[in-house]
């Protein structure tokens, strides 16, 4: 493991703990998910985004999923008002950055929901976004993809999206077209030979390379917001500057690893502003991407087979406290 540089970069990036902070300066975090179906996502995202060092999280969901939700947990604030502009808009002023996506589902309607939150972002300079899971579906389903596409456009790089395979494959068939076939297979092929050239270490990456070089024109389609493409390695990308990371991680995919992740770097998001580089942004995506990999291994060498996400969450405490501890052990 790259350990050094690890250290240096996490150190870097989170910030400084002491009396003189008041709640909400560590981010205050709103997910804007949960569904009839699925109200097990937004909870990871959620706590994930807590357990990483935001003092509030705020959760955006369906009526039907804010019971449940609710139950799960008393640090979450939940909002039944996925289909309330009203509400929607107001309680997003309590928010520094929002995660849309996890368990959002995919029901028309829901595509006003992603509109006002973007127009929100727009709006407010200091807000970060991150899109995963359905959000990505509205980002590359033809009825919607144009709306939002225009409006990512006008945030740049304080958006973050993080395609899973299959979720990269749609993107890159919805807006890539013009570039070439995106061969799904081929493409895992060569992360394979990349990965086990580099298994523990991160770092950059030229654009063209042939490992990234589609999340670069990916970014560079979308208005050079972030791309972090998940899989064997991690790879992101904002068009023109490039990195991996293929720090060890679980070697048993239960779902919700990609929930932890987004929820993460709702956190890791506002952060960036702690990294002098004027690739902050990127490096706090990296960040992100070396947490949630490395807490997944150290969960995966205690449960094993019967690893899941919770067990995940659980080592993101431990983790982040080694670097204010300087206790590498946990590295
Ligand atoms: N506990 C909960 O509440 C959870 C809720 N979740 C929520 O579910 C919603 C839908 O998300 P999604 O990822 O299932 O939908 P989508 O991208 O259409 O995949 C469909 C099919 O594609 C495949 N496949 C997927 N990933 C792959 C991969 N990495 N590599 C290779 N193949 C992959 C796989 O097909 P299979 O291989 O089984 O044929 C899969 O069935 C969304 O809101 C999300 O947040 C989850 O977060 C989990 C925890
Ligand atoms: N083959 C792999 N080996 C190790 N880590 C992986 C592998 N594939 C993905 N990961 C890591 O797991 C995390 C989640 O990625 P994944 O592809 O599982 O997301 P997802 O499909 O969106 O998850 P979810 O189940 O929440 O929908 C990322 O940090 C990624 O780096």
């Amino acid at each position: 493991m790259d350990q050094t540089a690890m250290y240096k970069l996490m150190k870097s990036l989170l910030p400084t703990l002491d009396r003189h902070l008041t709640k909400g300066m560590n981010g205050k975090v709103g997910i804007v998910g949960g569904s009839k179906d699925y109200t097990g996502a937004p909870y990871y995202a959620a706590v994930a985004s807590l357990k990483s060092g935001s003092d509030i999280t705020h959760i955006f969901c369906s009526e039907e999923a804010a019971i449940p939700i609710k139950c799960y947990s008393p640090e979450f604030i939940v909002h039944p008002c996925l289909y309330d502009m009203e509400q929607l808009d107001m309680w997003l002023n309590a928010v520094t950055s929002v995660v849309v996506g996890p368990g959002l589902g995919r029901d028309k309607e829901t595509q006003q929901a992603v509109e006002r939150v973007l127009q929100r972002v727009i709006d407010n300079e200091k807000m970060h976004f991150v899109g995963d899971a359905d959000m990505l579906w509205f980002l590359s389903n033809a009825e919607q993809k144009e709306r939002n596409v225009q409006m990512l456009w006008k945030i740049g790089k304080r958006a973050v999206i993080t395609p899973n395979v299959v979720e990269f494959g749609r993107l890159a068939g919805a807006w890539m077209g013009e570039m070439g076939e995106y061969d799904i297979k081929k493409q895992q092929q060569i992360e394979e030979v990349f990965y086990s050239e580099r298994e523990g270490h991160f770092g950059e990456v030229d654009s063209e390379h042939e490992v990234v070089r589609h999340v670069a024109m990916l970014s560079k389609s979308l208005g050079n917001v972030i791309v972090c493409k998940k899989g064997l390695v991690d790879l992101i990308s904002d068009g023109t500057t490039s990195y991996f990371v293929a720090v060890e991680g679980a070697s048993k995919r239960c779902g919700g690893q990609g929930d932890l992740m987004s929820g993460i770097l709702g956190t890791f998001s506002k952060y960036a502003q702690n990294i002098h580089n004027p690739n902050n942004a990127l490096l706090a995506v990296v960040a992100a991407s070396i947490a949630t990999r490395s807490c997944a291994k150290a969960a995966f060498l205690k449960k094993w087979i019967g690893l899941t996400t919770p067990d995940i969450l659980e080592e993101i405490p431990g983790f982040l406290a080694g670097f204010y501890t300087d206790d590498m052990s946990k590295l």
